[in-house]
């Protein structure tokens, strides 16, 4: 079933009795979103280049004193062009074709941020705990290959580019970390977001390799609206998605590389959760196909070992403050997701529901202050 199912949305529409669709529609994701009118030359092109393209819309109710802030972002899900025993370099080099010419599409469908997939330049290779040839694909965020490669798309197409990438942190010894560039439309580096929660799950063997994050939760003030990026393991921590928020995020990315057996029963929920208790746009992305190594490894459950992770599942989506969501992209296609949204959204789903408001810092505060302590003491009250 893994591979076989396209994607959750066409199995409803398949087999849900037509009359009762929408219904169904609406209980399982909210307030529907529209469809967004993209160009037909976008569709050809998408078509053409063999990835699945989705578009939709989140409105806001219109305000007296505020115009909507109207802003297209796009989520790129992929699978790795190569086998991942050809060279490094040819790799790296297939990964960018096949991203710029799904970019070329998004910037036909009036896309002002995009934003890809975790590690987006490599294998996840992790899963062997290898170096080399791994950690070759580790570049500078500052002025490596991809983010000179990133620099001249976001100007040439006038679109912020989020670019999670393996960095090399040549003025700290070299050492690695998971981490996302962020770039103006202008083609400046405005910086970047370092993942904060290092995986210890099943073959997700990320600490062989780099550190928890120690950039914090940054937000990027971009002409388009203010955004932050928590990358993929960090979406199951509801406080790194607070702290984002509690420094203005409007639109949280959350770029990802998780397989069908461990996750897919979590993905629909957590960022979905995370833009409702906090009153912003989340978008989790996720990688797509099956990706096989030379040497096998094993899990470290006393099971056989294996070439592969498993399946990477897709289903990017967007979530809305006010609990809707987007459908998914295909479980099994590369793809391109568009949508539109209204920001004011974000303060009028908060006035409604005053999560902001109502929230308890001060007091979690205290008690997370007191919690951390060595001799800390629960609070349980017995009999
Ligand atoms: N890339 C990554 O952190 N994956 C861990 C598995 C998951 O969070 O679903």
């Amino acid at each position: 079933m893994a591979e076989s199912l396209e994607s959750l949305e066409s199995c409803l529409e398949r087999h849900i009795p037509p009359g009762e669709l929408a219904e169904v529609k609406r209980i399982l994701y909210g307030r529907e979103a529209r469809k967004l009118n993209l160009p037909s030359a976008a569709w050809s092109a998408a078509q053409e280049r063999d990835f699945e393209l989705l578009g939709y819309g989140f409105e806001a109710a219109p305000e007296q004193l505020r115009r909507p802030r109207i802003v297209r972002v796009g989520l790129v899900q992929n699978k790795i062009p190569l086998p991942t025993d050809t060279p490094v370099a040819v790799q790296v080099a297939a990964l960018h074709r096949r991203i710029e010419e799904i970019v070329e599409v998004a910037a036909m469908c009036g896309v002002n941020i995009v934003c890809f997939q975790e590690a987006w330049t490599m294998p996840f290779a992790f899963c062997t705990r290898e170096k080399l040839p791994w950690t070759e694909f580790a570049e500078s965020a500052e002025d490596g290959p991809t983010t000179k490669f990133c620099q001249e798309l976001a100007k040439k197409h006038n679109m912020v580019v989020v670019s999670p990438i393996l960095e090399r942190d040549e003025i700290h010894g070299g050492i690695l970390w998971n981490t996302a560039v962020v770039i103006s439309n202008s083609g400046a580096v405005l910086g970047k977001s370092r993942k904060n929660h290092i995986p210890r799950v099943g073959d997700f063997n990320e600490s062989t390799y780099y550190r928890e994050g120690n950039t914090g939760h940054p937000v990027f003030q971009t002409q388009f609206g203010a955004i932050a990026v928590n990358i993929c393991y960090g979406r199951h921590h509801p406080l790194n998605w607070l702290m984002f928020s509690l420094n203005g995020a409007e639109i949280i990315f959350n770029p990802s590389a998780t397989i069908g057996k461990l996750s897919e029963p979590l993905w629909a929920i957590e960022a979905r959760n995370a833009a409702i208790a906090n009153h912003c746009f989340t978008c989790p992305i996720n990688r797509v196909g099956t990706e096989h190594y030379k040497n096998a490894f094993t899990s470290g459950d006393g099971g056989k070992a294996h070439h592969d992770l498993g399946h990477f599942y897709g289903s990017s989506y967007v979530a809305a403050p006010d609990g809707s969501r987007t459908p998914g992209l295909s479980r099994t296609r590369e793809g391109l997701l568009v949508v539109e949204m209204d920001l004011n959204l974000c303060r009028q789903v908060s006035d409604e529901w005053n999560f902001k408001m109502t929230g308890r810092y001060e007091m979690y505060a205290e008690k997370l202050a007191e919690a951390t302590q060595p001799y800390f003491i629960p609070n349980i009250i017995k009999e």
